[in-house]
């Protein structure tokens, strides 16, 4: 385990033999650790090269640097049901970021930023080998909560909801110092790319706990499906980002998401079948999305007031 990044990082290349060993024994144990408490942990040898993942952030700079008129070319259509492409927060938005929403590679709605010209490459060929990875590591989480073999990839066998953004933060200011407000994601699992800014935290017994950034590793977070499927024994855990003082920051994040027509409740393997009672009610997948959206286009004006899995917790 490498020290000091806050949370663990595990050697995803163990998993690429089929053989049982002590190293992949060790690397299971940490990411089962990790996903029981913090529900993050980071990756190295996932496969992409770190050279791959270090262009990506670049080409993203280099598109955020650009003046408004240019990025704004590629902002989404007016009344698209979905934000693909270039979006900025509106100015009174306590979220201070930009970014470019991507769905999967030939989704005939995604508006590619034509400057730089290799955006659209880099970001498909990114969006593919990240797509790649969540499959090994929703096969470990599988795995992890002692499911049936292949039960979450038969579950979740649409992959036409993924999608991706890349994030631009400004630095901090005497105004304040949030970049992406404290949330948990929606979906099943999160990866995350970011340069060597820092400023992503994990919330932990009451604690904001640094993401720190570790050179070509990628930060993996469990997100509310997996939490509600395990009954919470698997976490979606609480982070944000908090942007540096004098620093901007680029990251990317890929959601490995769940079909919209998906029903999502705790399964019996952690709740009948163990006398335990579950923690969740049932719900159909786009109907939490659609209220996750709505949190975003109409914000309540209080954030304890957004709607969270919370919702559908039974008390
Ligand atoms: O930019 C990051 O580091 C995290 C982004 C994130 O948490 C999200 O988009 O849900
Ligand atoms: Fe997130």
């Amino acid at each position: 385990m490498a020290k000091n990044t806050g949370i663990p990082t595990v050697d995803l290349s163990v998993f690429s033999t089929e053989d049982e060993n002590e190293a992949k024994k060790k690397a299971f144990e940490t990411i089962f650790q990790a996903c029981s408490s913090y529900g993050f942990f980071q990756i190295v040898n996932h496969g992409i090269p770190v050279e791959f993942l270090k262009e990506s952030l670049e080409v993203s700079r280099t598109f955020f640097h650009y003046p408004d008129d240019i990025k704004l070319k590629y902002s989404p259509k007016p009344g698209a049901p979905l934000l693909a492409g270039f979006n900025k927060q509106k100015k009174n938005c306590v979220d201070k970021n930009e970014y470019v929403l991507m769905f999967p590679p030939g989704s005939n709605f995604n508006i590619y930023p034509q400057e730089p010209p290799q955006f659209k490459e880099q970001s498909e060929e990114l969006f593919k080998k990240l797509s790649k990875v969540c499959l090994l590591l929703e096969s470990i989480v599988n795995e992890g909560l002692g499911l049936p073999p292949d039960f979450l990839k038969q579950y979740n066998n649409d992959r036409s909801w993924d999608f991706m953004t890349t994030l631009y933060y400004f630095s901090a200011t005497e105004e304040g110092e949030n970049g992406l407000t404290h949330h948990e994601d929606a979906n099943c699992i999160t990866l995350v790319i970011q340069d060597d800014t820092g400023g992503l935290q994990v919330r932990k017994d009451g604690e904001w706990i640094p993401v720190v950034p570790v050179e070509g590793a990628i930060v993996v977070n469990i997100g509310d499906v997996i939490q509600v499927l395990s009954n919470k024994k698997f976490k979606s855990a609480t982070h944000r980002v908090v942007r540096q003082k004098g620093k901007e920051r680029f990251s990317y994040a890929f959601f490995h998401n769940l079909h919209g027509d998906k029903w999502v409740e705790p399964l019996p393997k952690f709740t009948e079948e163990i006398g335990e009672k579950p923690k969740y009610k049932g719900f159909q997948f786009k109907d939490y999305l659609a209220m996750r959206l709505k949190n975003k286009t109409h914000p309540p004006s209080r954030v304890e007031d957004e709607i969270r899995i919370t919702h559908y917790e039974i008390s």
